[in-house]
């Protein structure tokens, strides 16, 4: 199926009288999730740092940049494909980490029906090192569409080491190392509810499932979670400098991506040490708020990254968003909480819904503007909009 044929498919079951189960825009979508899930997950999926100003100006930002048509361009089949880490991709788009897929399912294997949104479309999903299950049943789920592995790095460097292997032994295509969460931001939402998940046990199956984790504690965490869940604090994050780069980059032949990248000095200094690819986010605003929107730091950090890959979220909310991300020269365009709202409210099959949303419009969208491929949608650009 033709991404765009998602529109068809839609209208044609409206002729049966069959609407579609879930919205196909971010508003809707947002307002259907927040019915549906518990209070807990919502408030630590939806919530941001601090008033969540840089949460709100990541995807309004987006409103500032525009693109500019071209006609009688044969568009009748577009290319929505690109290469990555060597890899052919179907599409423009992948799974960004998200920590708590496991949760937003009431089954608790959100990172399961994640996995296979991605088996079924085509759309990678990079699985985060906090998962309800095992970074080995993640990738089983992926089936045929390759898949990255985002690793939170531990203070434990053999606890780090361990984590990667294994997720190069299921056969993960990538390592994105995340560099902006070596401690968790301030976020209101959550502190005023005394809410985070992880403290509760939750989506820590990658570190009470490995040898080297287990090996720390005195008795299984099957037999002491408590013990087992403050053990993780202690380990969790690793203050990472660059001086460590040469320390992460051996720890595994899979290309290596550094997520967190907003200042172009940064994108030069990481593709000096030899990264394969920068990542562009500022985590959704979940970490510092205060920070400008990601989409205006795209350009300078792409153009400092020079021939290395620049992939790219925060606040990317429709196929519109993924267009202007690509065109400003975004290598791959991640998706973030709209596919969490759809495995909240369906599942695979919603978080399946909200991807093929997202990325039919962004198929109609080359269509109608003139872009028969994605390179023909870098070379188009954007431009800055003044309202
Ligand atoms: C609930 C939630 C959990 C997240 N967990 C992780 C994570 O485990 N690892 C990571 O690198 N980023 C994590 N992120 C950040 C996302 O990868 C991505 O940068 C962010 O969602 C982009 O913002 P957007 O969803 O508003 O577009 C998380 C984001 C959300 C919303
Ligand atoms: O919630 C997050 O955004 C996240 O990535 C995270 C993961 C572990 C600890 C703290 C934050």
């Amino acid at each position: 199926m033709h991404f765009g044929d998602y529109q068809n498919s839609i209208y044609m079951g409206g002729l049966a009288g069959v609407m579609p189960r879930w919205p196909v825009d971010f508003a809707n979508l947002k307002a259907r999730a927040e019915e549906a899930m518990s209070p807990s997950v919502l408030s630590y999926v939806q919530g941001g740092c601090g008033d969540e100003w840089t949460q709100d100006v990541n995807a309004s930002a987006f409103r500032n940049w525009g693109m500019i048509p071209r006609m009688m361009v044969d568009c009748s089949v577009r290319d929505l494909s690109i290469d990555l880490f060597g890899l052919k991709l179907p599409t423009p788009v992948f799974m960004a980490p998200i920590g708590v897929n496991g949760i937003c399912t009431e089954d608790g294997h959100g990172d399961l029906a994640a996995a296979q949104a991605s088996a079924r479309t085509g759309v990678p999903f990079c699985a985060s090192t906090l998962s309800n299950d095992p970074i080995e049943e993640v990738a089983a789920a992926q089936g045929d569409t390759p898949g990255f592995f985002q690793l939170y790095t531990p203070n434990d460097e053999a606890l780090a080491a361990s984590l990667v292997g294994r997720a190069e032994r299921a056969g993960y295509k990538a390592l994105v190392v995340t560099l902006d969460t070596w401690v968790t931001g301030w976020r209101p939402r959550d502190l005023n509810t005394a809410n985070f998940p992880q403290l509760r046990g939750a989506v820590l199956q990658n570190y009470f499932s490995d040898p080297v984790f287990r090996a720390r504690l005195a008795v299984p965490p099957e037999e002491n979670p408590q013990a087992a869940i403050l053990e993780w604090v202690g380990v969790f994050g690793k203050v990472l400098s660059w001086d460590d780069l040469p320390w992460l980059r051996s720890l595994t032949a899979m290309p290596l991506v550094l997520k967190g990248i907003c200042h172009p000095d940064d994108a030069r200094r990481a593709v000096d040490l030899g990264v394969d690819a920068i990542y562009c986010s500022n985590h959704g605003g979940r970490q510092a708020n205060g920070g400008i929107a990601a989409i205006d730091l795209l350009a300078e950090v792409v153009a400092a990254a020079g021939s290395t890959p620049v992939l790219f979220d925060s606040g990317v909310r429709s196929g519109s968003d993924v267009i202007k991300a690509l065109a400003l020269g975004a290598a791959a365009v991640g998706i973030g909480r709209p596919y969490a709202y759809g495995l909240a409210l369906g599942g695979a099959d919603g978080a399946e819904h909200v991807l093929r949303s997202i990325l039919a419009e962004a198929d109609l969208l080359m269509a109608v503007n003139g872009y028969p491929s994605v390179s023909t949608v870098r070379e188009a650009g954007a431009l800055r909009q003044s309202l």
